[in-house]
């Protein structure tokens, strides 16, 4: 099957929700995986004009048969990319039609009055150059340090402009040209690059020293804060992006108990956190629902993280292919089956005996799966209350609920990050506040203090030093085979 067979047999499954695109990729089997992502989010992208090219060059109509999803990413690589990469029949329909798809293009710029194709893919409300997302690198505190991250990048001929001080220097990295690239104002150990910047084959993200996160999936861990040799439980935790954050939070003391119900992801994250340097955790291929609470092993686990299966419409690739699929009877039925199980998990979660915190999120975007789940979790463990998150940051919890805005959100066009839904839990007769908060603020003071922070620090830029910030406790800074192991990593 050709790349553009596979990439269209892809696009079907993403619009009909099957899967998350790298999930889809992987999946696939296809062997040059790097090629295949590439042309589906290049596609993807360029979704919106290349429908309007196919649509008025009447591309699908008389002779030509094959699906618009085939159609988009043959017609993507004729116009935007490589040229036409196949032979046979596929490649002689195109360039059949090639002359009057061109023209289209043509047509279609000078309707939007612009001149670049990247141009139009804003102005028909696809990413501009403004609202793109940074390529966040979290550094693996296991192995490495921030300022030793920071030096090697230097080494590289990048640009350091310091700590960002507002959240919009993040999207500016897109329109500045150069290597360059910011720590992030909140995360204490991430850094943003250039939307493009490209570090799968960066010899310190093979060898487990970098981790390519987005900024949002890094606050649930942050907002966890468990302290150093505590018991954390992380609920639904494949491929275990945060089960390491949560490692290195912890230092690797203590224990990470990290359950999920999908065979070949266990075995994905399995081998990421050994690439990680990760030890104290536990994994078990198990459904977090049938654990159980008087078990022995987790009568000293204080600390839980629920990060469910959810309709992932947060997701750029999602949100982009998606635009008619997501109303209707179908979506709220899909909705509510999710939401039913995320509120199992977060009850589940709260109902463990020491348990003194519990963080609950999403790439959701939909209020079913994150307010709506709060507000029932919270009905139904009165021993509970939430914990206001983050207040610094910009955008809360829809306000349908007294407490809704102690919920944090996250977006592209408010916080540059992926959509996302994050609460925060606490028990109420939590006698260790003041000690957690303590230990929280702690960590940051020692985080901002090791050597290599002053060695930065020493070297005069001074935007490195800002505050310890510390938010309502939570400290947000200083604070089977080989080849298919492989090619599990290489997207991640
Ligand atoms: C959003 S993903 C988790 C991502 C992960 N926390 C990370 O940061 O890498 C949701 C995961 O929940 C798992 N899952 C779904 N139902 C589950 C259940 N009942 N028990 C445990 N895991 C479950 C899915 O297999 C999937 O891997």
């Amino acid at each position: 099957m050709s790349v553009y067979q596979v990439a269209a047999k892809i696009l079907d499954k993403l619009q009909r929700k099957e899967g998350a695109l790298k999930t889809l990729v992987y999946d696939s089997k296809y062997k040059n995986i790097r090629q295949l992502y590439a042309l589906l989010c290049e596609t993807v992208r360029y979704s919106a004009v290349l429908e309007e090219i196919i649509q008025s060059s009447s591309f699908l109509k008389g002779d030509v048969k094959m699906t618009r999803n085939l159609a988009k990413v043959v017609v993507y690589d004729l116009l935007f990319g490589k040229g036409v990469q196949c032979g046979g029949r596929l490649k002689a329909v195109v360039i059949a039609h090639r002359t009057r798809l061109r023209a289209e293009l043509a047509r279609m710029k000078v309707k939007k009055n612009v001149s670049s194709n990247k141009d139009l893919v804003t102005s028909l409300g696809g990413p501009s150059a403004g609202s793109a997302m940074p390529r966040y690198v979290r550094v693996n505190t296991l192995k490495t340090s921030t300022n030793e991250i920071i030096t090697y990048f230097k080494r590289q001929d990048y640009t350091y402009l310091g700590k960002a001080r507002r959240i919009e220097e993040l999207s500016e990295l897109g329109q500045k040209k150069g290597k360059k690239f910011l720590q992030d104002l909140h995360v204490p150990d991430l850094l943003a690059f250039p939307p493009d910047t490209d570090f799968h084959k960066d010899a310190l993200y093979l060898a487990g020293h970098l981790i390519l996160q987005d900024k949002a999936s890094c606050l649930p861990a942050l907002l966890l804060s468990p302290p150093v040799g505590s018991f954390v439980i992380d609920a639904c935790a494949a491929p275990g992006n945060k089960t390491s954050h949560i490692a290195a939070i912890l230092q690797n003391k203590g224990r990470v108990f990290a359950f999920d119900l999908d065979t070949k992801r266990v075995s994905t994250m399995s081998t990421l956190l050994l690439r990680a340097g990760v030890t104290c955790q536990e994994l078990a291929n198990q459904d977090f629902l049938t654990v159980r609470l008087d078990d022995p092993k987790y009568q000293k686990v204080s600390h839980i993280l629920v990060d469910p299966s959810c309709s992932g419409s947060g997701m750029p690739d999602l949100m982009r292919v998606h635009t008619d699929a997501s109303s209707g009877p179908e979506q709220e039925k899909r909705l509510q089956a999710l939401s039913g199980f995320q509120c199992r998990a977060v009850s589940h979660a709260l109902s463990f005996p020491s348990v003194q915190r519990v963080v609950y999120s999403t790439c959701s975007i939909h209020q079913q799966e994150n307010e709506d789940v709060v507000m029932k979790s919270l009905e139904q463990n009165p021993d509970f209350r939430l914990v206001n998150a983050l207040p610094s940051w910009p955008l809360r919890g829809l306000n349908t609920f007294p407490e809704s805005s102690y919920c944090l959100r996250a977006s592209l066009s408010d916080t540059f990050t992926n959509g996302f839904f994050i609460a925060v839990f606490e028990r109420k007769s939590n006698q260790n506040e003041s000690s957690t908060q303590t230990t929280v603020e702690k960590n940051c003071h020692s985080a901002a203090q090791t050597k290599d922070d002053l060695k930065v620090s020493q070297a005069g830029d001074e935007r490195q030093n800002g505050p310890v910030v510390v938010d309502s406790g939570n400290c947000i800074k200083k604070k089977t085979r080989k080849r298919k192991k492989k090619r599990k990593t290489e997207l991640q």
